[in-house]
């Protein structure tokens, strides 16, 4: 396996680029970015992109790249992708995560290959296409490279869109990642979903573990997860019933209990504890009145009366600084948007209906703004294995994305379509 940087006779390819960048092990929980940074800067270089590094936190790199429009007055373009990858269990996998193997039938495995690494490349590779058939945009073309993405963005893109490099940009749209499709029909994104971070704490009495007796903390809390599992289930049987997709209801999943007294051997079987807690991973489509289900946390989850305590971790905004929600419109009332659906038919595309993402990603930094985001990875009849074992991409699919991208980038930095400030592109 070639290391990453290493420029063997007849890798001049973008899949050989792309299994370079895979190569390099960005997985949490201690991403290391500068291999990544310099490997992507290389790749910039040699195609006289305009490069610079900025450093919000220390080791946290995000690396900007620059492809001049003949007239910069107008709204740039930025396309965004994040470094980092969630981690992997290579002993589950059929080949190395980081080794970006590449199967007989073309198949590149690799942690990263659908999320978001792919797109990191594609970008890259779109810009060389068009530069050697001597395209020029209009508008100023931006790519940044983020970290921590999978960890919520804050000493990444928040602090980078927060900053006044980011502003002298005078970014007019955004591209960020998607997912990918199962049919033939590309995906795209409007709006994110929001997380919160909920933990409940019960106190009770403690006790011996042969007594029966009212109010001890399991008790407190085991009431609290049944009241989370009744609302869980009323928006699951939502989706069951096909009144809802996954991603437009409320989510509310258990990712932790944390209660007993330690023994030698695991726990103390005959004590009751006085303490126990439990934490969930809540997200909340974008119309949700966050109030309302603040207020159903206090008085049927989390009730004081039962000697429970809890808090709310918002990690992330749901309403843009005009208390609009933050979705970017997908009619013509946005001239991003049919610049954007225009592209994709160019190449004999087909998108599906735009859809609200389950999970959670940068855009909604940008959105926050005000500013317009689209979440799109174009990978067709291609399972969804993001944060999977065995995540892959064929080798097919990530070429015709080069295409793609080269066909958005086109109509996304040359639309003239005057836009008018005063009309919300979000909301
Ligand atoms: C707290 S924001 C976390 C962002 C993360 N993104 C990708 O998986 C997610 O869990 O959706
Ligand atoms: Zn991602
Ligand atoms: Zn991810």
């Amino acid at each position: 396996i070639p290391t990453p940087g290493s420029y063997l006779e007849g890798d001049d390819s973008p899949i050989v680029r792309f299994q370079q960048y895979l190569r390099i092990n960005t997985a949490h929980p201690n991403p290391n970015y500068i291999p990544a940074v310099s490997f992507l800067k290389t790749q910039a270089l040699s195609i006289s992109l305009q490069t610079r590094v900025l450093e919000f936190t220390p080791k946290k790199p995000v690396l900007l790249l620059t492809w001049s429009g003949s007239n910069p007055s107008l709204p740039s373009v930025l396309f965004n992708s994040h470094m980092d990858s969630v981690p992997a269990e290579p002993e589950k996998w059929l080949h190395p995560p980081f080794s970006a193997f590449k199967s007989p039938d073309g198949k590149i495995y690799a942690r990263g290959a659908q999320d978001d690494k792919c797109i990191a490349i594609q970008y890259l590779e779109a810009i060389r296409n068009l530069k050697a058939r001597n395209f020029r945009p209009t508008r100023t073309i931006h790519i940044s490279y983020v970290p921590d993405e999978e960890v919520g963005g804050f000493d990444g893109a928040a602090k980078f869109v927060g900053s006044k490099e980011f502003k002298e940009l005078n970014v007019g749209f955004v591209l960020d990642e998607g997912q990918a499709s199962i049919t033939d029909m590309y995906r795209v994104f409007y709006a994110d979903r929001s997380p919160w971070e909920l933990i409940i704490k019960a106190k009770g009495d403690p006790g011996h573990g042969s007594k029966m007796y009212d109010n001890s903390a399991m008790e407190n809390l085991m009431k609290s997860v049944e009241a989370v599992r009744e609302f869980r289930e009323s928006q699951f049987d939502k989706v069951k019933a096909g009144i809802a997709l996954n991603s437009e209801v409320i989510s509310v999943n258990p990712v932790y209990v944390k209660a007993g007294i330690p023994s030698s051997s695991g726990f103390m079987m005959n004590m009751q504890p006085s303490e126990a807690e439990a934490g969930f991973d809540c997200r909340l489509p974008p119309t949700t009145d966050p109030d309302l289900l603040k207020k159903r946390i206090a008085e049927q989850w989390a009730p004081s009366i039962r000697n429970i305590t809890y808090q709310i971790i918002e990690k992330g905004p749901i309403k843009d600084h005009n208390g609009r929600p933050l979705m970017t419109r997908t009619d013509e009332s946005n001239p991003w948007w049919s610049a954007f659906t225009q592209a994709i038919a160019a190449v004999g595309g087909k998108l599906g209906r735009p859809e609200i993402l389950s999970s959670t990603t940068d855009s909604r930094f940008i959105r926050q703004l005000g500013i317009p985001a689209l979440g799109f990875s174009p990978m067709t009849n291609t399972p969804i294995l993001l944060h999977d074992h065995n995540e892959f991409l064929q080798d097919k699919v990530f070429l015709k994305g080069i295409e793609v991208y080269e066909s958005i980038m086109i109509s996304l930095s040359s639309f003239l379509k005057d836009l008018d400030e005063s009309t919300p592109l979000n909301g």
